[in-house]
């Protein structure tokens, strides 16, 4: 769900990220969460990383996704301009299978962190839901479609054999 008043904001360093990024913007639409997605490169793009970066919160976003690849510098200068909460997500790489992309996002030095999530589409979709879960401590009814959609995600694999195929 896009929308002009949107939430949260995923953000990209390239437009190969969204096979992964598309993980998070599909789970903020099963939550019925309004954002938007960007392309936004703290290398490619340093002017307009700023100018979204330093504009987020007076834009109305609540909750930053960052998802970079390989020398993944987008998400922690992100964090460096905004007070937002920004949780990184690192894209799989094909040099290094997304260690670098890893790497580059967790290390964060002290006083300007970044939320890092798993490599890859699982980390894009749990991103996702920690955005939920930030923003569900404000909104009943987000903490209400947030339990139901972990409790169908029980009773799913609840309804699968337990033993081993
Ligand atoms: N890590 C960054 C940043 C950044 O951190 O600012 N900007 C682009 N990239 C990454 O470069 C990879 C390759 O990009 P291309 O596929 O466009 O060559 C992508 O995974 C992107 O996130």
């Amino acid at each position: 769900m896009t929308d002009q008043r949107a939430d949260v904001a995923i953000i990209m360093g390239s437009q190969s990220d969204w096979a992964t990024m598309r993980q998070a913007a599909e789970t903020l639409d099963a939550l019925g969460i309004p954002h938007r997605r960007l392309i936004v490169s703290a290398h490619r793009t340093p002017d307009r990383l700023y100018e979204f970066a330093k504009g987020a919160k007076a834009a109305g976003y609540k909750v930053i996704i960052a998802g970079a690849g390989g020398a993944a510098h987008l998400p922690g200068m992100t964090a460096a301009m905004t007070p937002l909460p920004v949780f990184g997500v690192p894209v799989e790489s094909k040099a290094l299978s997304g260690q670098d992309s890893l790497l580059s996002i967790v290390q964060m030095p002290a006083g300007i962190p970044v939320g890092t999530l798993a490599i890859g589409k699982a980390g894009a979709a749990n991103a996702a839901l920690l955005a939920a879960a930030v923003l569900a401590l404000y909104d009943e009814k987000l903490a209400a479609r947030l339990d139901a959609w972990r409790a169908a995600q029980t009773a799913k694999v609840a309804s699968e054999p337990a033993d081993t195929p």
